[in-house]
């Protein structure tokens, strides 16, 4: 049995959970450079917590610039156990309306200008992300969701797009009715294949503003539109957190999905070949193999 430690990534319009016990803003410092701010670090119903804000209090970060590496190297390095992001998504399916939350399940990523992965020449190393997100943590979001009131769905793909812009309407057709994906969002790749090899169970709720650009009775996305509906979502987002810890309890059996023995055999290197300097940059999120 470990400790639970829940981290809470908070996208676009969380930018602070209220409710802590002891809360205290942390700067943790990573191989990888700054993390996106600081670290809220706390604790609710006697499980420990730690919460970041993805763009950076103020929202400072652009999708393509969010520190990933970092971000998810610091979690690690506070002992987190399980990640939880909470995003901002445009939604392709009729049945997923603005304001409804869905629990994704499966990405499709088209990002292309961010570092994906901590590993390289060096260390070479292969995870499977064949099944990205956390049933066991996805399960417990469902239920706090539910709990809340809040419209959920359950299981769906998120499409990871690079931004900043929206989408043209063919891309968003093409996405929808050749693609099959569900949501759409900028963040949540590399992020979900990060938390993977740093053997950290993940679960993604995504929080729908808008229709995107595919709806023929809603015209075009709209980031004023994606505002207003981004408060309604975030008290939403912070009532499905609060009632995470309760959910998860303090002790944690392993993974039954295994996340936190994803490298288990996944690195190839030799370690006579591994290079030192790549090495030292492993020690959090590689330390249990390494
Ligand atoms: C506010 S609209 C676009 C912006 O919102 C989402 O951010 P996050 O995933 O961090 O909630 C989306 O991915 C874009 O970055
Ligand atoms: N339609 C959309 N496309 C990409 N990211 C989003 N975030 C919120 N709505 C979005």
């Amino acid at each position: 049995m470990t400790q639970t430690k829940i981290a809470v990534i908070g996208g676009s319009g969380i930018y602070e959970i209220d409710g802590l016990q002891n809360a205290d803003w942390v700067q943790v410092q990573t191989p990888w450079g700054d993390p996106s701010d600081q670290l809220l670090t706390g604790s609710l119903d006697g499980v420990e917590m730690v919460f970041l804000p993805r763009h950076g209090r103020g929202h400072v970060h652009a999708p393509s610039d969010v520190p990933y590496r970092a971000n998810i190297d610091a979690l690690k390095r506070l002992g987190c156990t399980d990640v939880i992001s909470v995003s901002a998504c445009g939604s392709f399916r009729d049945e997923m309306a603005p304001g409804d939350f869905v629990i994704v399940d499966q990405f499709i990523d088209r990002t292309f200008a961010r570092p994906k992965s901590f590993f390289g020449s060096g260390c070479v190393a292969h995870v499977s992300v064949a099944h990205p997100t956390c049933p066991r943590l996805g399960d417990a979001c469902e239920e706090a969701a539910r709990d809340a009131g809040i419209n959920v769905h359950r299981g769906g793909t998120y499409l990871a797009m690079e931004g900043p812009q929206f989408s043209t309407l063919a891309e968003s057709k093409m996405y929808r009715e050749s693609w099959g994906a569900d949501v759409i969002g900028m963040t949540n790749m590399p992020e979900a294949k990060l938390a993977r090899e740093a053997e950290l169970c993940y679960a993604s709720v995504a929080m729908i503003t808008d229709y995107d650009s595919w709806h023929p009775d809603h015209g075009e996305v709209d980031v004023t539109a994606i505002i207003a509906t981004l408060m309604g979502n975030a008290d939403k987002g912070r009532a499905l957190v609060s009632r995470l810890p309760k959910l998860l309890g303090t002790d944690r059996a392993p993974c039954p999905h295994g996340c936190d023995r994803a490298l288990e055999y996944a690195i190839l290197t030799q370690p006579d070949a591994r290079d030192p300097e790549v090495m030292a940059k492993l020690d959090a999120v590689a330390g249990r193999v390494i």
